[in-house]
């Protein structure tokens, strides 16, 4: 047996065996492995402040892979900790890897915070249970419920702009940080169409949830001791104040759907069903619904959040493509009048616009796997135990992927739909690829549509003098600094 601070046996087999066809990683350091000098490097990079135009990112998000790439090449082995985990970048064995339906799966969750945050819900639950939940979730997102869905996304943004104007004082030009914006209006937009809550339950709900993000990502840099979840230091205390908070919040509005005639179609309702339905394989407990309710509103917000918040960035910057939009947008649903399902259905260059932006600044940037047993992937040999990192940022600018320009925004790139647009098909990774893929693609998409239809039908948008380009892995990409744009009312910019 290893004592503490020996990697696990698994482990010394695993990078012995790696070590045998790679002959260069960086180096094991007791217990720690390589997280200090990750976060050493982090540190630095968080210090850049980059170019606006540049989409070179990678380098400042990921120093540590940037270096090790340099020195050992696409594919390498590096500790986390004690876990052995090899970085792949080759697209093809990505996909294997994420396709995989025995072999590789998500990484079992040690640390007790994750659930605190997430819930043990989809994203993190596997096997039978995995497959039970998924069968139950799935209808919530059907084409038909998702059309029902534009218009609560319509009444939020509505509510959104309602803010701004009181906020504006009368200005004519409106700063507004889009990124702390986005995020109360995704909460909003998730508490209402998946929930059916309250606008203040929701953001409530939001601000629980947001403190407790943050101590989360603070809590990744640092090696977890089992047990320590335990004891009552002032974060656990924090922790669990902060938890209780959101799961009081949860029952509140599970109670008043209860109390409802019919349950709805809406995800909730979809799963309160579930509690009540003999079917075997298709129930579900309370304890679960609480769980799924918190993972989906963890999921379901912080992404389509910076999918907004980036594409923002991206149309303040390219004013060329702000036009374009705005002029189909224009065309298909009018100057004025509320976007439905069928005129957002029309948008083709929206459509590119976000994939683009999806592509350079996706807000999941990677992702992990487990191998349970041995692997063999190409002329990888994976030895179980192992976990795998598939950095999606890096591999949505490869130059071989995606061609010289592949740093450039050139939303036309995706005219002839995703397969065309790369030089492989699929290759882009955003709401990944297999069993496990976002299960709320199409929703995200139509949210984001929505949203920017209705702010390009009001806003001419240019970036502050104080934006910062900055954009830093907390868990999905954010821009360290926020987003600080000008927002300028379209009636006011004509009378000028
Ligand atoms: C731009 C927005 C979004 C992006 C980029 C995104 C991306 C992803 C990715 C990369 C995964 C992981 C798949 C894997 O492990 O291979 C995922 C899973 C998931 N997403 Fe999304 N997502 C977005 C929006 C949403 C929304 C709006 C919801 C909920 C309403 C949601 C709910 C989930 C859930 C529950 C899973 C777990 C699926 C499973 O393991 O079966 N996502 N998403």
């Amino acid at each position: 047996m290893g004592s503490l601070v020996d990697p696990p046996l698994a482990a010394v087999d695993a990078v012995k065996k790696i070590q045998e066809t790679r002959n260069l990683s960086p180096k094991y350091k007791i217990w720690y492995g390589n997280i200090s000098e990750m976060n050493k490097m982090k540190e630095e990079a968080n210090l850049l402040v980059l170019d606006p135009k540049s989409n070179d990112i990678f380098p400042r998000v990921f120093p540590h892979y940037h270096q090790w790439m340099s020195q050992y090449g696409q594919t390498f082995l590096y500790w986390n900790g004690t876990k052995p985990t090899i970085y792949i970048s080759d697209p093809e064995l990505a996909k294997q890897i994420l396709s995989s339906k025995f072999g590789f799966t998500i990484i079992p969750v040690k640390r007790p915070e994750v659930f605190i945050l997430f819930g043990k819900g989809l994203s993190f639950i596997q096997g039978d249970d995995w497959v039970r939940h998924r069968r139950i979730l799935n209808p919530a997102f059907s084409m038909d419920r998702l059309k029902a869905m534009t218009k609560p996304v319509v009444e939020c943004t509505l509510r959104m702009f309602d803010e701004w104007r009181k906020q504006s004082n009368g200005e004519v030009v409106i700063k507004m940080d889009m990124d702390k914006e986005f995020h109360k209006l995704t909460a909003d937009i998730i508490a209402t169409t998946a929930f059916g809550s309250s606008y203040e339950e929701g953001i409530e709900l939001c601000r629980s949830q947001t403190e407790l993000e943050k101590f989360y990502i603070t809590s990744l840099t640092k090696v977890f001791i089992p047990g320590t979840q335990y004891l009552p230091t002032p974060t656990n205390l924090k922790l669990w104040e902060l938890d209780k908070k959101v799961k009081n919040s949860i029952k509140r509005i599970i109670d008043s759907r209860s109390k409802c005639e019919t349950y709805g179609d809406d995800l909730l309702g979809v799963m309160l069903k579930a509690e009540k339905s003999k079917e075997h394989g298709r129930q579900m407990r309370i304890d679960e619904i609480i769980d799924e309710c918190k993972n989906f509103y963890y999921a379901g917000q912080g992404t389509t959040s910076i999918l907004l918040t980036w594409t923002m960035m991206l149309l303040s910057l390219h004013q060329d493509w702000q036009e374009k939009l705005r002029e189909e947008i224009f065309n298909e649903c009018g100057e004025d009048e509320i976007p439905d399902s069928d005129t957002i259905s029309k948008l083709n260059l929206m459509n590119m616009v976000l994939m683009e932006s999806l592509r350079l600044y996706g807000p999941v940037i990677k992702m992990f796997r487990d191998a349970t047993q041995d692997m063999k992937i190409g002329n990888l040999e994976i030895p179980k135990g192992t976990s795998v990192i598939v950095p999606f940022l890096k591999m949505h600018t490869d130059k071989a992927i995606w061609g010289e320009d592949a740093e450039q925004f050139k939303p036309l790139r995706f005219e002839n739909g995703i397969s065309q647009a790369a030089m492989q098909p699929n290759a882009l990774l955003a709401f990944s690829t297999g069993p496990r893929a976002c299960i709320a693609k199409n929703f995200a998409m139509i949210e984001a549509k929505t949203v920017v239809t209705m702010i390009l039908q009001r806003f001419r948008l240019s970036l502050s003098p104080e934006y910062k380009h900055t954009p830093v892995d907390h868990f999905n990409l954010f821009p360290q600094y926020g987003l600080p744009v000008m927002l300028l009312p379209l009636d006011s910019s004509s009378q000028q």
